[in-house]
């Protein structure tokens, strides 16, 4: 069983979920993807020269990673700013230590930001959210003092010191792909470039880790990924470039659930014809629980006719899905298992026991696996929907909320993780209703 750790617990930060009324019908545009964002953001501030990124996301995560790439020297401009996007002109400069970090909760910011600091002239401290602290950090943090810096332990908070020669490391990426992806994103700063060997279970989200590559190939600097599990960053300079960031397709999925459990169609403008974001996968899988899925000229359309079925679906490369998925499984007519998520217990927080959790303090059948969770069909009721601190946990208690009278998420606010203007969106989605 989890238990919840917000601090804002009291009646003033539950949110009344919104009930859908009837069918939607609704376009749904979403701000620009948080894994795009952080790392174009991050080679912009280690490239040649200055760089633009149209249509950053603005949110905590973005937010947190400005503020420590700003930190540690780079000059960072924000022109035609809304709510939540923005574009970037970036000018590099050498990294400078001597300065502390607030990574809040943000894997990319924890995970991604370390390297980095291992090229400063001086050491940087790093420290975030008390969640952040129980977050796995030791894989990156060892292979960082393998490649030459020191750092003085093992989890958050730290203190990194470079320099950092670079060279071959072997590391047990299977807590998260955040400790393959930190490496390489610097990599080709340091002397000798890097090699990162994975040893252990299998590495999950792995299209984050082909993001990575890809991202990094766009901007010119070479890498190998053709073996399985090693990666090679040959060192030299990372080009500036021009990045125009794409929608955020996993923050797409509690709204195109929305029309799965209410019934109608949800439009969402811009989804790419080619894409390395995992959230690409909701096409299959929303396809499995009942929707139709059609491209149409403007983006993606999910049509739902109100019924949902059950789904038996290994999430290992696309977990983040998890809360959206276990939420729409959790208002199925037939059972669910989730699986190969195992490594989602160290995400914000044990999603897997905060599902279950939520999910039977609502009434339903949930229950943990080692891996994932088996939910089975059971009408549920209305009742507080605990939010944990974890932007997706929130959602999820929406997309439960729309087919449940009487749910009502704790702290809603925390959704601005990743998407500041969740509680708008959803309700301009259902017309304004709530
Ligand atoms: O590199 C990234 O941008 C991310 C990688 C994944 O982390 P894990 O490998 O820890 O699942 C994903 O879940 C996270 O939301 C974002
Ligand atoms: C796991 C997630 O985030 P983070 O980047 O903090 O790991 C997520 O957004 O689902």
């Amino acid at each position: 069983m989890a238990t919840p750790h917000s601090a804002s617990t009291g009646p003033e930060a539950l949110w009344t979920a919104p009930a859908a009324a009837g069918p939607v019908n609704a376009t749904v545009r979403l701000p620009g993807s948080k894994s795009v964002t952080n790392r174009a953001l991050l080679l912009a501030a280690l490239a040649d020269a200055p760089s633009r990124v149209r249509r950053a996301l603005r949110s905590r995560d973005a937010d947190l990673m400005v503020a420590a790439l700003r930190s540690l020297g780079a000059e960072m401009t924000p022109s035609g700013e809304s709510r939540s996007s923005v574009d970037w002109a970036i000018t590099p400069r050498p990294v400078r230590g001597g300065v502390s970090i607030d990574v809040g909760l943000a894997g990319t910011v924890m995970r991604f930001v370390p390297a980095v600091a291992a090229l400063a002239d001086g050491p940087v401290r790093f420290d975030g959210d008390p969640a952040a602290r129980k977050r796995p950090m030791g894989p990156i943090l060892g292979a960082l003092r393998a490649l030459g810096a020191s750092v003085d332990a093992d989890a958050l908070p730290f203190t990194v010191r470079g320099p950092i020669s670079g060279g071959e490391v072997v590391l047990d990426a299977s807590t998260s792909s955040q400790m393959v992806s930190g490496l390489l994103l610097a990599g080709a700063r340091f002397e000798k470039g890097v090699t990162v060997r994975h040893s252990g279970p299998p590495v999950p989200s792995m299209p984050h880790i082909e993001m990575t590559v890809h991202m990094l190939r766009q901007a010119g600097v070479e890498v190998d990924d053709s073996g399985a599990d090693v990666w090679r960053v040959e060192p030299g300079p990372i080009r500036a470039h021009d990045v125009d960031v794409e929608p955020d397709l996993s923050n797409a999925a509690p709204f195109l659930a929305g029309a799965l459990v209410a019934g109608g169609t949800v439009v969402v403008p811009g989804w790419p014809e080619e894409t390395t974001q995992g959230g690409d996968r909701l096409r299959p899988l929303l396809e499995r629980m009942g929707a139709t899925v059609t491209r149409v000229p403007d983006g993606l359309q999910v049509t739902g006719s109100g019924r949902v079925r059950g789904i038996e679906a290994d999430l290992h490369d696309v977990s983040e899905l998890t809360p959206t998925i276990a939420a729409l499984a959790a208002l199925a007519d037939s059972p669910s298992r989730i699986g190969g998520v195992a490594h989602i217990r160290g995400h914000e927080t044990d999603r897997i026991a905060a599902l279950a959790t939520e999910i039977n303090r609502l009434g339903g059948d949930a229950r943990e696996t080692p891996d994932g969770l088996e939910i089975h069909p059971r009408p549920l009721s209305g009742g507080v929907f605990h939010s944990y601190d974890d932007h997706r946990m929130a959602t999820a208690g929406a997309v439960i909320g729309l087919a449940v009278p009487g749910v009502q998420v704790e702290n809603i606010a925390t959704t601005g993780k990743t998407l500041p203007e969740f509680p708008d969106m959803w309700a301009a989605m259902l017309g304004g209703a709530r």
